[in-house]
């Protein structure tokens, strides 16, 4: 069903949004995901997610309604030619680093390149750094995961699946971005606009993904 937007342009309600979640293994996607959906932290042992799974979430942003379905990945390597194939078809792309361990952090940038070479130029990307409860054991400042979202120029938060401290605010965030650009670009482009556009232009016309 369509509805006008406050932009008075048709917007399908009914659209699914897949969103997707990545990040090294243990930072904390799975934690994230519950925490959304179900509003709990289960503590205890880390159990590795293997393969993939999916939940779906209906919110309202600007009295739209913006269905997610939110792909849980597993961060291990092993499994990372199965996620490769879900990256195409992502709107959106969570990718999240735990803010105590540095190497999570500096994986991000080869997160960011994988993203770049498997999804559609158009996706929304946001970084998470979680663990933020964890203060006395943080090693990334929220300064540096600042500094290399505007780099890459995509969204930036601080999160605690364990606090819910943003946790909402992120998957609501990816959801109005995601209506900002289905408001901008309605129908889906034939061509990547990246491909139509003199190099000036690229720069400054970014809606969604890589700037
Ligand atoms: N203190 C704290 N612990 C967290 C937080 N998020 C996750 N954890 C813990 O970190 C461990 C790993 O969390 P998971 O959610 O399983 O991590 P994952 O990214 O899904 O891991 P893979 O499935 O292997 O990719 C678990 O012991 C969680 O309880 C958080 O925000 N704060």
């Amino acid at each position: 069903m369509d509805q006008i937007s406050a932009a008075g342009v048709a917007y399908d309600q009914d659209l699914t949004h897949k969103t997707i979640l990545v990040g090294d293994s243990g930072v904390g996607k799975t934690s994230l995901l519950v925490q959304f959906d179900q509003g709990k932290f289960i503590p205890g042992s880390f159990s590795a997610t293997v393969g993939i799974g999916f939940t779906n979430k209906v919110l309202t942003v600007d009295e739209l309604k913006v269905r997610l379905q939110i792909w849980d990945t597993a961060g291990q390597e092993r499994f990372r030619s199965v996620t490769h194939a879900y990256y195409r078809d992502a709107q959106a792309l969570l990718l999240l680093y735990d803010v105590t361990s540095r190497s999570s952090f500096d994986n991000t940038r080869a997160w960011l390149s994988e993203i770049h070479e498997y999804a559609q130029d158009e996706v929304v990307i946001m970084l998470l750094g979680n663990k933020t409860d964890v203060s006395g054991a943080r090693v990334i400042r929220r300064e540096d995961g600042e500094k290399l979202a505007r780099e890459f120029g995509v969204i930036f938060l601080e999160t605690s699946a364990k606090t819910g401290l943003n946790v909402d605010q992120a998957f609501i965030t990816v959801a109005r971005e995601l209506v900002r650009c289905s408001v901008q670009m309605p129908i889906r482009p034939r061509f990547h606009l990246h491909e139509l556009m003199e190099p000036e232009e690229r720069e400054t016309s970014g809606c969604c993904g890589f700037n």
